[in-house]
């Protein structure tokens, strides 16, 4: 990838835009350092609220960047809080939709204005951020956007407008909101994909409300992708090659990247300022790599559920004894905002009885915990990032989709790829014991771990070699559109 190192004299100067929650930053962070890494002046650009949470977190010179690699923050347009928490997604789609256009035009207008860094030469934005795109066509650069949900979710949020047209959203009342409607109801309209439950489409799908946000947000949000010079996905060709293809006939070209860290381990050196740089907006307790150093391969299950998810207590209580009850050893990370309203406190008694073969942490290092040679499994809320960290470690999942593209990403993982058992999402202990024992134990976990290696196995294929299918989309994403077009 060193081939095309573009030089001083003409460095282009990329803007990075990622919509404001940690499973967008990581991902858009992986392509910030990969661009630098190519000779791009990079401008990241954070909201204020993240960028004060950074600071908070990981200490007042977090955001220092390099000469070459600046950090900048543009108002999300909410009231003003110093809380530490994942924003209420709703409330955060329907701000910077309407308020970010004209802090950010604003911003590159003075980074242009100044003399210091090369102007403004193109922009990689969240293609949940598309406001960018106006201020692209303005300055006349090109933008590509970065879907950072898996293809299959992409694609089933490009055909949401069938779901309106058809009738089938919004529901016509509460009544229609049962598991049995959800489970029975054939969803046949979207190309290539095959035998599809309304269950298993992105869950904003599920309103009564014809003016709901999140469904005309997604709408919105689709259909202006259209005028982007080139969408990216953080994916791979050999998981995901019929969907990214059925794309290209209805979009500007597509091209799939992924898996990103992958590709960001490859290129730069962990011990590189870059390489030092985190994109995590909750510290890591690092110490879960000493404790997993003490156990044995496969022998460990990882439980998360990703940044923004949030639990009932119940469900939190469920959980706890569903893990006692299969007699694993477990590594749970429980966020401090997991519980919704309320602190996340597991009950005592659970920690009295598992406390020789568990360990707790609020934030782990996640790649890292993954790449783990004792995690033998993993119980995920099926984040796409989360999902794509598990394959390309070869570690099997529980899948509990929680919501937006989660419930597609498990599907995909259950019957497409074989990686994957659902549990209901009104969680019960017996069935968490269950599933935990089968993954870690049972026939089915010994299917689903090999073929997950497989997975791993192309994952790196896709990645590591000069000629991986994302390595070639890359280079041609950059030479293409990046630094070939005004
Ligand atoms: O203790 C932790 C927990 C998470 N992570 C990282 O945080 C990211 C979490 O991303 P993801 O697994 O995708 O979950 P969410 O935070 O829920 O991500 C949001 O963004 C994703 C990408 O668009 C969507 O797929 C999800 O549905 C959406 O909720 C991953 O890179 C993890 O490695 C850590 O490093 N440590």
């Amino acid at each position: 990838m060193g081939s095309q190192i573009v030089h001083n004299s003409q460095k282009p100067h990329v803007v990075c835009v990622p919509y404001p929650a940690q499973g967008h930053i990581n991902p858009m962070m992986k392509v910030a350092k990969l661009l630098h890494a190519r000779g791009f002046h990079v401008t990241f650009v954070n909201t204020v609220y993240n960028h004060n949470r950074f600071l908070r977190s990981r200490g007042s010179n977090a955001l220092e960047g390099l000469p070459s690699f600046r950090f900048e923050s543009i108002p999300d347009g909410l009231p003003e809080t110093d809380m530490d928490a994942t924003q209420d997604i709703t409330a955060l789609c329907e701000s910077t939709m309407k308020n970010c256009l004209a802090p950010f035009r604003e911003l590159l207008q003075q980074i242009n204005a100044g003399d210091n860094v090369p102007p403004v030469s193109c922009i990689v934005s969240d293609g949940c951020m598309s406001f960018t795109l106006d201020v692209a066509e303005e300055l006349g650069v090109p933008e590509v956007l970065f879907w950072t949900t898996s293809g299959c979710a992409f694609l089933a949020y490009l055909h949401f407008y069938l779901f309106i047209e058809k009738g089938l959203s919004p529901l016509k009342d509460e009544s229609y909101l049962t598991k049995e409607y959800l489970d029975d109801t054939v969803i046949d309209f979207i190309p290539t994909m095959k035998n599809l439950k309304l269950k298993d489409i992105p869950s904003f799908i599920r309103t009564t409300n014809p003016d709901d946000v999140m469904i005309n947000f997604a709408l919105h949000e689709t259909e202006r992708a259209k005028r982007a010079s080139a969408i990216i996905l953080n994916t791979f060709d050999d998981l995901e090659h019929d969907v990214v293809q059925t794309m290209q006939s209805i979009l500007p070209p597509v091209y799939s990247v992924g898996p990103l860290h992958l590709l960001a381990n490859r290129e730069i050196e962990e011990g590189s300022e870059i390489g030092m740089m985190s994109s995590n907006l909750w510290k890591e307790e690092m110490e879960c790599l000493d404790w997993l150093d003490t156990k044995t391969k496969n022998s460990v299950i990882y439980i998360n559920f990703g940044s923004i998810t949030v639990l009932s207590v119940k469900q939190l209580v469920e959980f706890a004894w569903g893990l006692a009850g299969s007699g694993k050893e477990f590594l749970w990370v429980i966020r401090p905002d997991l519980v919704a309203g309320e602190e996340a406190v597991v009950p005592p008694e659970f920690l009295t009885e598992t406390k020789d073969r568990s360990m707790l942490a609020s934030w782990c290092p996640q790649e890292k915990v993954l790449s783990h040679p004792a995690i033998g499994g993993f119980l995920t809320h099926c984040g796409w990032n989360s999902i794509l960290e598990s394959l390309s470690s070869g570690v099997p999942m529980v899948c509990w989709p929680f919501f937006a593209d989660q419930q597609m990403n498990c599907k995909f993982c259950c019957d497409e790829w074989d990686v994957g058992i659902e549990i209901g999402g009104d969680v019960k202990r017996e069935e968490v014991e269950t599933v935990v024992r089968e993954l870690m134990d049972g026939e089915k976990g010994k299917k689903m771990r090999q073929k997950a290696v497989e997975w791993r196995r192309l994952a790196r294929g896709a990645t590591e070699h000069k000629l991986g299918s994302s390595v070639v989309n890359f280079e041609t994403v950059i030479s293409k559109y990046l630094v070939g077009q005004k």
